[in-house]
């Protein structure tokens, strides 16, 4: 699968200019163009460029007022910028890159250095995109880890809005391993997460490794009824492998304990989350395994 295109955001009051900043990348990016500051903060939020390259002097929002707007905002704060302009005096340079530019560049500019210089940014976001996706996966099964799972639930929700948390864990996993050794044992557990992943998720869901033979399935926006139902999904689909066990066994099974809740007023996920699905992932695993535990918090 081929990486998704780089995109650039050109920002610059003056049409001629924009328009040769887009000849000169249009063949190499994906090119998002804005005639002034407000439609440069708007676009950003929504597209989420991977480099910006800024004006300084625009009428009403200036460069500078741009940047400190982007850098206000969480999603917006780490896109690196250069500025294009033609304010030569070294002050304003010191102030654009004080700021936080990624590079300052001065107009009338030589265009391939100006090509190389982006192609080189460009580069390093895309070293650093690479860098943030692998820390954010689990190396066994391809699925989200522990910190993405913990990231997304630091995330603020409606208050109102239900949401559930469900914890999912292979049965009697250490026998299978002493029986057939931890590489099959691996092999398990990559075919087990593959499973999960086929079960077709919601929008905003999140199924996680958060570590040995345990799963963390979040599922925002889901009340009891559909998260039970869901998760009742998982188990069946973890059955279906029909991973043969020990003996007395017959197949690889996993038990899932999960709860539901409102988010209050905050808007922050419930703390006692984890604790009370875990509580239900003992009762699931003491009542005989292979089945779903559900429980329900009131009052966040
Ligand atoms: N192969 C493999 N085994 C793992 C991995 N992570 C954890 N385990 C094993 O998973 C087993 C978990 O054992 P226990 O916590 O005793 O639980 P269990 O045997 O599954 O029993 P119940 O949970 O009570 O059904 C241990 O033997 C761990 O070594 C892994 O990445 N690969």
């Amino acid at each position: 699968m081929s990486a998704p295109q780089q995109q650039i955001l050109i920002v610059d009051d003056h049409s001629a200019n924009r328009r040769v900043l887009y000849e000169l990348f249009k063949d190499n990016y994906r090119i998002i163009l804005a005639k002034n500051g407000p439609m440069a903060l708007a676009l950003a939020q929504k597209h989420l460029p991977d480099l910006i390259l800024l004006d300084v002097v625009m009428p009403e929002v200036n460069g500078y007022e741009v940047m400190s707007g982007l850098k206000a905002e969480p999603a917006t704060r780490d896109i690196p910028v250069i500025f294009i302009t033609a304010l030569e005096d070294q002050s304003y340079e010191e102030r654009g890159l004080l700021l936080g530019a990624a590079d300052y560049i001065i107009k009338p500019f030589y265009p391939p250095i100006v090509r190389a210089r982006v192609n080189n940014h460009m580069q390093w976001v895309r070293q650093r995109h690479l860098l943030e996706r692998f820390a954010l996966l689990d190396p066994l099964t391809e699925l989200p880890n522990r910190r993405r799972l913990e990231d997304t639930l630091k995330a603020k929700h409606a208050p109102g809005s239900s949401v559930s948390l469900a914890v999912l864990d292979v049965d009697h996993f250490k026998q299978f391993n002493d029986r057939y050794g931890h590489a099959a044992g691996d092999r398990a557990l990559q075919a087990l997460a593959g499973a999960l992943h086929e079960v077709k998720q919601n929008e905003g869901e999140l199924m996680a490794r958060f570590g040995g033979e345990e799963f963390v399935i979040w599922l925002p926006q889901c009340d009891r009824a559909q998260a039970s139902r869901r998760c009742e999904e998982l188990r069946l689909a973890v059955s279906k492998l029909r991973i043969p066990h020990v003996e007395g066994k017959l197949k690889i099974s996993c038990s899932i304990g999960g709860v539901s809740a409102v988010i209050g007023h905050s808007g922050g996920v419930p703390d006692d989350l984890f604790e009370t699905a875990d509580g239900q992932l003992y009762l699931a695993k003491s009542q005989g395994r292979d089945r779903v535990h559900w429980s329900e918090l009131s009052g966040c």
